[in-house]
């Protein structure tokens, strides 16, 4: 932290004049990569959803009593680490808008402000809503399964309009300004779901961390798993392999680029988080 604001005070003196000295440029471009900004991002407890292993994507299913706890857990663990925050997003379900204000109940910042988009609801699961998991793949292969649920650019079958949850999901209140007709998903591979979320993330979340706003984002394992790969530049293979476990904040320190100093941080301890991914992966099993 010392480090921290020394460099803030080097760099934001108004005299800084170029470094000349080689041993000094290679100290303060040193400090240069060393974090300037952090953002935290916490995936939504687990849902109801989750509890039964459906595919859950735009079906606004709530947190289950567990989702709840773990919602506490993860604000605890953000109170433990001294964070808080300026400004907080989230998407437009309910298991992620709680898990957001359970956290913020935590943290003694309830009137924190929110800012709710639908570029953040994850990732459209199309004719898979509502599916369970494991009889999906038991019906149509474990590989199949990974695919929709891991692979960057397949995506699911498209919801149809005969779908039983169609109209419930198309007709919401909540999507009467937006997305228009033309962005509203009827299925979305991770590529998809990235190219409307991205823009949010670079248009609206970015300058607000480079003006010094600490944020924390609620959002949803595919949504996420978006940013992360953007943020980390991952390839299209090593992003099947992530799978980011339910109401566990993670931190990027970034440097004065936005890009991260380091990899993820769970506030957690590792053999947890290995569980709890490991745990979202095997979602996918047929049993
Ligand atoms: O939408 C869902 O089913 C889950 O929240 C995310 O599911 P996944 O881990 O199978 O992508």
């Amino acid at each position: 932290m010392l480090c921290r604001h020394v460099y803030r005070r080097l760099f934001s003196l108004n005299n800084f004049q170029p470094v000349k000295n080689p041993v000094l440029f290679t100290v303060f471009r040193y400090f240069a990569r060393m974090a300037k900004y952090e953002v935290i991002m916490i995936r939504h407890g687990e849902s109801a959803w989750n509890k039964e292993n459906r595919f859950c994507g735009w079906f606004d299913a709530d947190l289950s009593e567990a989702g709840i706890e773990e919602a506490k857990r993860g604000g605890q663990a953000l109170k433990s680490d001294g964070h808080k925050f300026d400004l907080a997003y989230t998407s437009v379900l309910q298991r992620a808008q709680k898990t957001l204000a359970t956290v913020l109940k935590e943290i003694g910042q309830e009137d924190l402000p929110v800012v709710k988009t639908w570029r953040l609801n994850e990732r459209h699961y199309g004719a898979l809503t509502g599916l369970n998991k494991a009889e999906t793949a038991a019906k149509h292969g474990e590989e199949q399964v990974q695919i929709w649920r891991r692979s960057y650019d397949i995506p699911p079958p498209p919801m149809e309009e005969s779908h039983p949850y169609y109209k419930l999901i198309v007709d919401d209140e909540r999507y009467k300004d937006e997305p228009s007709k033309e962005e509203f998903p009827m299925y979305e591979s991770l590529k998809l779901t990235i190219a409307r979320t991205l823009p949010f993330w670079n248009d609206v979340i970015c300058p607000q961390i480079k003006a010094g706003k600490k944020i924390l984002i609620a959002a949803h394992g595919n949504s996420l798993r978006g940013i992360v790969k953007h943020l980390e530049g991952m390839s299209e293979e090593a992003i099947m392999q992530l799978n980011l476990p339910t109401g566990i904040p993670f931190v990027y320190e970034l440097d004065e680029n936005l890009k991260p100093t380091g990899p993820m941080k769970f506030l957690g301890d590792e053999e947890t988080v290995k569980k709890a991914m490991e745990a979202v992966a095997a979602q996918g099993k047929a049993k």
